[in-house]
């Protein structure tokens, strides 16, 4: 090995859809690396720490066993592993849902009507005790991915699989029976860290930026009257900042307001008085 050091070791996704997303994060809280052409090691620039690319389904389990002290992954795969992790950050991407989903024209009705069936699905080990708790004792058909099409291809009466949009599920002609249980992407951390000091200024970095990506800032001016009504509507994060203009009948404000909230918290300040309000993007804050 000898590339090593007792730095902090933080696992990324080497490749799939949590590869990409994990690594413009960490840029954009300032961990610059460099990652060589199929390197499975990156030193983070200035920072004791060193990146190393991996699975995203082995993290959790290196993460348990302290191979690495931080990493990103799902919180389904953390789960199906029952890895003994902290949970520090959910990081607001990678949302989908696990299902147990059947043929459109099946006649199953409930979960418990799976005893005795084949379940083809790549977390047999959620499957089994949601089967459990519903007195099911399934055989499990364990793979890794492609899991829609194991019921055209005659090996599971029915899979348990990821949903995201539904799409996959359309194309293969299945429904969803019951939802299992709802996911993301976490950051998660061995409580035994190498440097605990330097995961919390990681975790604090990376907040910046996931907080920023669902926030906006908000300025506007509002007749000093109707302040307490604007307040009610823009609440922000703490608290909104309030100014004065020359004009005493007036105030100006500047708030965090969700992204998703922007134009409708405008159209009501708009309606309420307010002026000049303006939309501005956030790329990173500290709270
Ligand atoms: N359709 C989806 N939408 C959103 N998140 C998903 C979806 N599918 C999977 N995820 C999340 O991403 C994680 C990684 O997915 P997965 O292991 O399937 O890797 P991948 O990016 O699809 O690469 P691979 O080609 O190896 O399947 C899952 O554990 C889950 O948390
Ligand atoms: O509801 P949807 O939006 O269609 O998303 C769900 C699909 O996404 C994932 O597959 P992925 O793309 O990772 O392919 P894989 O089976 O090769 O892992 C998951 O395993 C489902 O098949
Ligand atoms: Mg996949």
């Amino acid at each position: 090995m000898g590339q090593l050091s007792n730095n902090l070791r933080i696992g990324l996704p080497s490749k799939g859809r949590l590869s990409e997303l994990s690594g413009e994060l960490l840029l954009q809280a300032g961990l610059n690396f460099r990652r060589q052409n199929r390197g499975l090691f990156a030193k983070v620039k200035g920072l004791p720490i060193d990146l190393v690319f991996l699975r995203t389904d082995d993290i959790p389990t290196l993460v348990a066993e302290g191979a690495i002290d931080m990493g990103f992954t799902g919180s389904d795969l953390v789960e199906e592993a029952n890895a003994n992790v902290t949970t520090r950050m959910r990081l607001g991407v990678g949302r989908c849902r696990l299902a147990i989903c059947i043929p459109d024209d099946s006649t199953i009705r409930s979960a418990n009507e799976l005893d005795g069936k084949r379940i083809a699905t790549s977390f047999p080990h959620i499957t089994k005790a949601y089967l459990g708790q519903h007195n099911a004792l399934a055989h499990m058909v364990s793979l890794s991915g492609s899991v829609e099409v194991m019921i055209q291809l005659g090996v599971a009466d029915a899979i348990v699989d990821l949903v995201e949009t539904g799409s996959t599920l359309a194309a293969n002609r299945l429904r969803i029976l019951e939802e299992i249980g709802s996911y993301e992407t976490i950051l998660i951390q061995n409580d035994a860290c190498r440097d605990s000091e330097m995961a919390d200024r990681v975790v604090r970095r990376l907040e910046g930026v996931v907080i920023a990506r669902d926030y906006s800032l908000l300025e506007y001016n509002i007749p000093t009257a109707k302040l307490g009504e604007a307040e009610k509507i823009t609440p922000g994060f703490n608290s909104p900042t309030i100014g004065t203009l020359e004009d005493e009948a007036w105030r100006s404000v500047r708030v965090m307001v969700r992204s998703s909230e922007v134009i409708d918290v405008m159209e009501k300040l708009e309606r309420l008085g307010a002026s000049a309000i303006f939309q501005t993007t956030i790329s990173n804050c500290r709270l």
